[in-house]
């Protein structure tokens, strides 16, 4: 009898100590969520990077994390509240221990805010990209003007060769008047004469003296707000990306609007560029209304005190009565909040010609106050920008000179005919 009462006695106990190890176990499992919890607001993991980030590290991140910064506010919902949207993802205190790991990850990855260079000189840093016009336009003219006898026909080469280079017909005509008037007076033609000659003349022809500022500067009610308008494919997500790097190198603050719906991968795009430099992407559902995303945009900007706006705008509709509509419309959306202060037109170098025929469409919508060239790097028309400033009236005011993010240069145009006609 004795014995079965001490073996009931053991079995207890073993069945006491069996339940302890267990329970301790659970506790153990729930113990390292309450310790991570406050990195989840810590101030060394901004709220804003993280969610985009983790879509990233995820591959193709899943419709709904990615549209909740800005989907999970309607349009008229306070920006701030939708800014926050990725803090609220937190973690239920339930599922603790499920996002443990997650969250370690996004810690560690937490990307490092790059500074880009001031862009001051950096035209003249890119001077090099200009190689293929450098050749044509500056030391081909050259050449030709050095010949001992400028007879008729080296002027129609001269002609052909401004031509060539895209300069246009009317500039083309005014420069060889300009130059046989002046080599005439000048007699004898040394290099360097030719050199400071030539010069004067295609600086005379850009113009030196417009104003070539992007402006970005905030005002009293709110943000600057820069739209970026083109066709596809010339450049404009990139360039919007770069740009946002040129004005923080400048040391403002930005907040980016990804209007462009209609290229699925554009909002991601336009996303990663401005990680890069901390600037926030305002965004909406692939397809949605472009003009409420640029809206959210602007209004995110006001909250947020930044200095500039800089909304991507799509270059490809079915028709181009509706990408013309639809530009309009976001442009009058905008000035619900204030006046738009540039409408940036990007415009491929390459295209010659077809980019002049581009610009006078999108002119007759919005007010273009600025040219952005891309792609002059890989092209010998350089002489575009004469062409496309006399179409529409407008000066360059930035181009590109490759691909990398620090690429995009503030025109300069003294800069800008040195690289051409070289040293
Ligand atoms: N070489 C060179 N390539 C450039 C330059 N600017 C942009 N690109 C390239 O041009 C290609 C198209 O650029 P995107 O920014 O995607 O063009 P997009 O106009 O936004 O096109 P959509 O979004 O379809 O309207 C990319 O491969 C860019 O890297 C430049 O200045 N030089």
């Amino acid at each position: 009898m004795e014995y079965v009462i001490l073996a009931v006695v053991i079995a207890v106990v073993a069945v006491g100590a069996i339940a302890g190890f267990v329970v301790t176990g659970r506790r153990r499992k729930q113990l390292p969520p309450k310790t991570e919890t406050p990195a989840v607001g810590a101030p060394t993991a901004p709220a804003r990077p993280t969610a985009p980030e983790k879509a990233a590290e995820e591959g193709a991140a899943p419709p709904t994390a990615e549209a909740a910064p800005t989907e999970a506010a309607p349009t008229e919902a306070a920006p701030a509240e939708a800014a926050e949207a990725p803090a609220a993802e937190a973690p239920a205190a339930g599922d603790a221990a499920v996002v443990e790991e997650p969250l370690v990850e996004e810690a560690e990855a937490a990307p490092a805010i790059e500074v880009p260079e001031p862009t001051a000189g950096r035209l003249v840093r890119l001077r090099s990209r200009l190689s293929r016009s450098q050749t044509t336009l500056g030391k081909g003219l050259l050449t030709l003007l050095s010949r001992d006898r400028l007879d008729e026909d080296t002027w129609e080469e001269i002609e052909d060769t401004l031509l060539t280079a895209d300069l246009g017909v009317a500039a083309t005509q005014e420069l060889v008047d300009n130059l046989r008037t002046r080599v005439k007076v000048l007699g004898t033609r040394t290099p360097d004469e030719l050199r400071a000659l030539l010069r004067d003349e295609l600086l005379g022809l850009i113009g030196p003296d417009s104003d070539r500022t992007v402006h970005s500067v905030k005002h009293e009610e709110g943000p600057a707000v820069v739209l970026v308008v083109g066709v596809n494919g010339v450049g404009k997500t990139t360039t919007t990306g770069k740009l946002a790097r040129v004005l923080v190198a400048d040391g403002r603050r930005v907040v980016l609007g990804a209007a462009d719906t209609f290229r699925a991968a554009a909002a991601d795009q336009l996303q990663t560029w401005g990680e890069r430099v901390g600037a926030h992407t305002v965004r909406g559902p692939e397809g949605g209304d472009p003009a409420s995303i640029a809206f959210d945009a602007v209004k995110e900007g006001i909250a947020e005190g930044v200095d500039t706006v800089l909304i991507d705008t799509a270059g490809r509709l079915h028709t181009k009565t509706g990408l013309m509509d639809e530009l309009g419309k976001v442009k009058r959306v905008v000035e619900k909040h204030g006046p738009v202060d540039e409408v940036l037109l990007v415009l491929d170098a390459t295209t010659g010609q077809n980019g002049l025929v581009q610009a006078r469409v999108f002119a007759e919508v919005v007010d273009i106050t600025g040219i952005v060239l891309t792609k002059l790097d890989g092209t010998a028309k350089g002489g575009i920008v004469v062409s496309v400033q006399r179409e529409l009236g407008v000066p360059v005011k930035l181009v590109g000179l490759g691909e990398g993010a620090d690429d995009l240069a503030p025109f300069e145009p003294a800069a800008f005919v040195d690289a051409l006609i070289g040293d």
